[in-house]
C-alpha cells in the first residue's frame, strides 16, 4: 500500500512530512512525499520556513504521481495560495480519498500559512477532500464564525460539508477539558463522537499530522472512511499517552507506541 503526503518539512522530526512517514510506516504503508515548504523547527518553536516554488511542487507530485500506484493522500502545511492551487491540479482527477488537515497555525503561534490563503483552502482545496480535519480555531477561520458550543460545531461542520467535504472531523477538545472529544459529521447527515481520555501533558507536537496521517494510511490500506477514524484516534491516543520525553520544548508524540502494542485504548462511541 502507498500513500502520499504533501506537507511541509519539520526538521525536529514530530510534525509534518516526518510525522506523516513515520505514521504511514507504523501502520505498514509506504510514504511518499512532496514537500511544500522546509521549516527550521524544534519542540521549541519554528525559526524559519522556505516555501517551495509552485513549480516544483508540482515536478514532485509528477514525479510521485507517474510512478507509484497511490491509495491515499494527505495534505498538511500548504504555506499560500499558489501551492494550494498547483495541489488540487494534480489531485483533482484521482480517484483516491484525500485528507485535508487544514494546519493553519503551529502550537508555538508561528504562521504556517498565509493569511489571505484561507479563501483558496476552503473554495478549492475542501471541495476535493473526503475528510478535513480542523481544530476548533481552524474551522473557525474557516468558516469566520466563533464556535464555543456543540451547535456552533454543528453548524460549522454543516458550512464545510456544504462546500463539498465528504467528512469532518471536529477536533473538540478544546471544548471538552476533561476529555479529547472528536465530533465526527459525514455527508450521509451520520454524526458521530470518540472520545478517549484526556492526557495531561505538554508532549503534543505533532499531534494534528499525526492524526490525519493515520487516518491517510488507513483510507490507503481500503478502511472505510469510519474505521479509518476510528483507528487513528487509537493511534493518536497511544502516541500521546506514552511520550518519548525528548527535546526542551513540546515535545512530539511516540509514533511507535500503537504497533510497539505499549497499551490498551478504548476509544468510547457516540452516535448522534
Ligand atoms: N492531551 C490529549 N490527550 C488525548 N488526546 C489528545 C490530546 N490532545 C489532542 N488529542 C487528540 O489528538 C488528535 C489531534 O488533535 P489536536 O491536537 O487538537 O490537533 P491539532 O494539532 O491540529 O491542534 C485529536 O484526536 C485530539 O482529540
Ligand atoms: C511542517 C509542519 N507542519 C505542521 C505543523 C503543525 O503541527 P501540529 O500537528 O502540532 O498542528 C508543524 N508544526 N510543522
Amino acid at each position: 500500500m502507498i500513500a502520499l503526503t504533501i506537507a511541509g518539512s519539520d526538521s525536529g522530526g514530530g510534525a509534518g512530512i516526518q510525522a506523516d512517514i513515520k505514521t504511514f510506516q507504523e501502520h505498514g504503508v509506504f510514504g511518499t512525499s512532496a514537500l511544500t515548504a522546509l521549516t527550521a523547527q524544534n519542540t521549541c518553536g519554528v525559526h524559519d520556513v522556505m516555501a517551495v516554488t509552485a513549480q516544483f511542487l508540482g515536478n514532485q507530485l509528477r514525479a510521485v504521481l507517474e510512478d507509484f500506484s497511490v491509495k491515499a493522500i494527505k495534505t498538511g502545511m500548504l504555506v499560500n495560495a499558489a501551492l494550494m492551487k498547483e495541489v488540487a491540479h494534480h489531485v483533482q482527477t484521482l480517484q483516491v480519498p484525500l485528507v485535508v488537515d487544514p494546519v493553519m497555525i503551529a502550537k508555538g503561534g508561528e504562521h504556517l500559512m498565509e493569511d489571505e490563503a484561507v479563501e483558496t483552502l476552503r473554495n478549492v482545496m475542501l471541495p476535493l477532500a473526503t475528510v478535513c480535519t480542523p481544530n476548533i480555531p481552524e474551522a473557525e477561520r474557516l468558516t469566520g464564525k466563533k464556535i464555543t458550543s456543540y451547535a456552533d460545531m454543528k453548524r460549522a461542520a454543516h458550512q464545510l460539508l456544504s462546500l463539498g467535504v465528504q467528512c469532518v472531523v471536529m477536533k473538540g477538545g478544546h471544548l471538552h477539558e476533561k476529555a479529547a472529544t472528536d465530533y465526527v459529521f459525514m455527508q450521509s447527515g451520520e454524526v458521530f463522537a470518540l472520545e478517549t481520555p484526556r492526557i495531561d501533558t505538554k508532549q503534543t507536537h505533532g499531534t494534528g499530522c499525526t492524526f490525519s496521517a493515520a487516518v491517510t494510511a488507513q483510507l490507503a490500506k481500503g478502511k472505510t472512511v469510519r474505521q479509518a477514524i476510528i483507528e487513528a484516534k487509537k493511534y493518536i491516543h497511544l502516541a500521546i499517552a506514552y511520550p518519548l520525553h525528548i527535546g526542551h520544548g513540546y515535545g512530539p508524540t511516540n509514533h511507535f507506541a500503537y504497533r510497539q502494542q505499549l497499551g490498551q485504548c478504548e476509544v468510547h462511541y457516540r452516535e448522534y
